[in-house]
């Protein structure tokens, strides 16, 4: 009989018995994926049937945010940044895989969990003006309704106000927003989207109808929410100049994330910070890796390529089979 704590080689390998044990203790033990985030997207799919035609929106993504980020994502028309926003947004429900935000499941919420979830814990901007606000109320009165449908009733213009005061925009408070300018009704929609201090505001292309000055008051809004409030802000941008203040952006290609620009910023000898950028491409937890389309065009790779592991890099060369 063979008892925990034997040395008897268990496999051909020679592996014994007790080392079996301590692998799987230790795969038991450790931490969920994505455990510590504040967004955990496993394997994220979507898929849309219409007319009998199957379209994968999202095939397989990962993504983890870390509670207090601002970052952006972005991606060619169709790699599938809007279905992953809805999705997040509680507003869409994935076909497969996990997604989990401030600790609640996506895809296991009921009509009524859902609907707290869109209330209380994420908040939402969108690129057209005309969607955040309600017309007929003043941009005071915009802000205050969230809390009003939560229940909120007390300090709820004092809210308000503070909150059209922290994004620069106090002075429009009675105005309704017909009266605003593109950028100042986008400021507002930002109030109304933190109104109840959400855990996560998420905006799409919250610039898009604007010129690069406003777009640049509105990005400085963000910042504004996610330092002074500590809210976790996503960006979905086609805006170069977004895209390049956050500190981490990441790329969605074929509706899966592929790579991520990393910026912190250096302090030279002589005092002059700089902003340096580096480009990680994303290893999927299936050891998964999309290399980027301009590097396997310029060598001429496709279908298959050879890889060589080296002390601290891996080479991954053209098929010359293929010559
Ligand atoms: N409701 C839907 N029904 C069918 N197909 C859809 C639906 N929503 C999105 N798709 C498809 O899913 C894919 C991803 O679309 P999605 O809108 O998420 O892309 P996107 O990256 O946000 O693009 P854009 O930058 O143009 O907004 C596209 O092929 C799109 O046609």
């Amino acid at each position: 009989m063979t008892k925990t704590g034997t040395t008897l080689p268990a496999d051909s390998s020679g592996t014994t018995l007790e080392e079996l044990e301590q692998r799987a203790t230790a795969r038991r033990d450790r931490p969920s994926y994505g455990h510590d985030a504040l967004i955990a997207c496993d394997r994220l799919v979507r898929i849309f049937t219409t007319d009998g035609v199957e379209v994968q929106a999202l095939q397989g993504l990962d993504l983890l945010v870390k509670e207090g980020e601002l970052m952006a994502l972005v991606g060619a028309s169709g790699s599938g940044k809007s279905t992953l926003m809805n999705i997040l947004a509680g507003l869409d429900v994935p076909t497969a895989g996990a997604a989990r935000v401030a600790g609640s499941d996506l895809l296991a919420m009921d009509g009524k969990a859902r609907l707290r979830y869109r209330r209380e814990v994420v908040g939402f901007v969108w690129q057209q003006t005309a969607r955040n606000l309600l017309p007929y109320l003043t941009a005071a009165q915009n802000v205050a309704l969230p809390m009003q449908l939560r229940g909120r009733t007390k300090r709820k213009a004092e809210r308000a106000e503070e909150l059209l005061s922290m994004l620069g925009i106090a002075e429009a408070r009675d105005r309704r927003p017909h009266q605003l300018s593109g950028g100042q009704q986008q400021r507002v929609a930002i109030a109304v989207a933190l109104a109840n201090n959400p855990a996560l505001l998420l905006a799409d292309e919250p610039t898009g109808e604007l010129d690069s000055a406003t777009g640049e008051q509105v990005f400085a809004a963000f910042r504004r929410a996610n330092e002074e409030l500590g809210t976790t802000i996503v960006i979905v941008t086609h805006d170069q100049a977004v895209a390049s203040e956050v500190r981490r952006t990441v790329a969605i290609r074929d509706g899966r994330t592929s790579s991520e620009v990393l910026r912190r910023t250096e302090v030279d000898e002589l005092g002059q910070e700089s902003t340096v950028a580096r480009e990680y491409a994303m290893l999927d937890r299936a050891g998964r890796l999309q290399l980027p389309a301009d590097y396997t065009r310029a060598l001429g790779m496709e279908h298959r390529v050879a890889l060589e592991l080296e002390q601290d890099h891996i080479g991954v060369w053209p098929d010359d089979e293929k010559h």
